[in-house]
């Protein structure tokens, strides 16, 4: 089973220091890991330290992984290229990488991404004429047709309606368990992680200011001294953790 451990982990963006010494315990297949944080805490850079587009010490170690590309990502802006019909973007993405020989394996593949997302409707829509939301599923589209064994998402429900918030929280948690990938993914809404989430790992100025079980890290005392907002949490109708935000502090 594929892990992910950070092991001392840093980023610097020129001589400016972003992330220091974050170590985390070993992450693996089958979880979904939130990704936490205020603003500029130092997410974004912290995903693209690990996929290697930024220098610093330390390292993000990958254990078990069979595929020779295992980590894909879905960034935060989510570009579209107005040329492109969304199939031929899944597509597009599918291939990156690989031999340009598409075959039925990939066709299917980008089917399979399509309808696990609930959007094969839109596979002959031109990519520049869809709705932001439905472009952020797109995106998540075009990172999970690369069958990762590690899925690195950074805000991925932010342009989404809270029924598809929703949906694609649970869709994500479904194949991570299916599929044994791991799923990393970087949120503001506290309660998506608590719901959705079984690890959390949450920064604060580039630093890690708690990592463990969500609703172990999720606690009103974190609440009040990473993000500045007085919160409880108390179960909802269904039993599952609810956050209730009184006010900022
Ligand atoms: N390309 C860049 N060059 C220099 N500094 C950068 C660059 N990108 C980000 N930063 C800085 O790095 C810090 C962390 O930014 P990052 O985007 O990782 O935060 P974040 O936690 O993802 O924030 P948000 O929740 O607002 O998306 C910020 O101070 C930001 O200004």
């Amino acid at each position: 089973m594929v892990t992910l451990t950070l092991d001392r982990l840093s980023a610097r963006y020129g001589r400016r220091r972003i992330l220091a010494e974050i170590t985390t315990p070993a992450f693996a297949g089958g979880q979904v890991v939130a990704l936490l944080g205020p603003n500029a805490a130092g997410k974004s850079t912290l995903f693209r330290r690990i996929l290697g587009l930024l220098d610093g010490e330390g390292e993000a170690r990958i254990g078990g992984a069979t595929a020779e590309r295992p980590v894909a990502y879905m960034p935060q802006d989510t570009g579209a290229n107005a040329v492109l019909t969304v199939y031929e973007s899944v597509l597009l993405a599918r291939m990156q990488g690989r031999s340009l020989k598409v075959r039925d394996e990939d066709l299917a593949e980008v089917e399979r991404a399509l309808g696990d997302l609930g959007i094969a409707e839109l596979g002959e829509r031109d990519i520049g004429d869809l709705s932001g939301g439905q472009r952020q599923l797109v995106s998540a589209a075009q990172a999970l047709v690369q069958a990762p064994e590690i899925l690195l998402l950074d805000e991925p429900t932010s342009a989404l309606d809270l029924y598809r918030q929703l949906s694609l929280l649970s869709i994500l948690r479904r194949l991570a368990r299916e599929r044994q990938m791991l799923v990393i993914a970087a949120l503001h809404d506290l309660g998506h992680a608590l719901r959705f989430t079984d690890q959390a790992m949450v920064l604060e100025s580039g630093r890690l200011a708690a990592c463990g079980p969500t609703e172990q890290v999720v606690t009103p005392e974190l609440l009040r001294r990473v993000y500045r907002v007085d919160a409880r949490i108390e179960p909802c109708s269904k039993g599952r953790p609810q956050l209730i935000v009184e006010e900022a502090v």
